[in-house]
């Protein structure tokens, strides 16, 4: 049956696509007619004023929540008409990063970036090799072993990222990865993501930090949206 198949892939080109979308927790609504696209490749921070609404937003680019009014495609899917098993397959092409990273308290390091593995029915152990590189390339090679509450708030956020792109998303997204940690940390992680971003991953990061987003700015060409009143603009050169 046609339903239970995996999403049709548009090549590598997973697109998110805002069509007047619009979003209300309780009928006051919170976004209103949103319209603007996340191509394949590209870089985007999302900014603007606490409560605005980032999170909710960022919330409907993964399918965590479907839009109150309007549409939001992922991958040409409309995120309202696809089932639950749809929306699974169309959400691990998607790496997120959560505000506050979410790990599973009394596994390692390692098991916890490996979760994803293990949801989709896949063997860890067989993936071991993957599985240390990635930690290396986030710098926690020496702490695979460690329990989350062992962590600094940099290694989390850099842990979280490893569990992100475990499953070699199309899109990650992160909401304020660098709420919670110093500047030298932080630019780590820019570093990271814009890396991925050069693999051609599309990138969708909410951040308060106007000083990172200065900060990315030789590093990647990244579009600035701002969030308020509901509504989204092109932050320019202002920043
Ligand atoms: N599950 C929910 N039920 C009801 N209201 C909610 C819910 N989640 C968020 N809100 C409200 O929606 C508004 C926007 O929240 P959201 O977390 O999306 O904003 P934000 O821009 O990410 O904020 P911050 O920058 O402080 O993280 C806030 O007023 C919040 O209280």
């Amino acid at each position: 049956m046609a339903g239970a198949q995996a999403p049709e892939r548009n090549g590598d080109h997973f697109v998110i696509e805002l069509q007047g979308a619009g979003y209300s927790y309780d009928g006051t609504g919170l976004l209103s007619d949103l319209t603007t696209a996340f191509a394949p490749g590209s870089f985007q921070f999302l900014t603007g004023p606490s409560g605005a609404g980032k999170s909710t937003l960022l919330k409907l680019c993964y399918g965590e929540l479907k839009p109150t009014k309007g549409a939001v495609l992922l991958d040409g899917r409309d995120s309202r008409q696809v089932g639950r098993d749809g929306l699974a397959r169309l959400r691990r092409r998607i790496g997120v990063v959560h505000q506050d990273c979410q790990f599973v308290d009394h596994l390692t390091v390692r098991d916890n970036v490996a979760l994803p593995l293990t949801v989709a029915g896949r063997d860890p152990a067989a993936e071991a090799t993957n599985l240390d590189q990635l930690l290396g390339w986030v710098g926690l090679a020496n702490r695979a072993n460690a329990t989350p509450p062992q962590l600094s708030g940099g290694e989390r956020q850099r842990a979280a990222l490893a569990r992100a792109i475990i499953m070699d998303p199309d899109v990650i997204i992160a909401d304020e990865p660098t709420g919670n940690i110093d500047w030298e940390m932080s630019q780590r992680l820019l570093a990271l993501l814009a890396e991925l971003n050069k693999l051609g991953k599309t990138i969708l990061v909410a951040t308060h930090d106007l000083a990172l987003i200065r900060a990315a700015k030789p590093l990647v060409a990244a579009r600035v949206l701002r969030l308020a009143g509901g509504t989204l603009t092109t932050a320019g050169a202002e920043l």
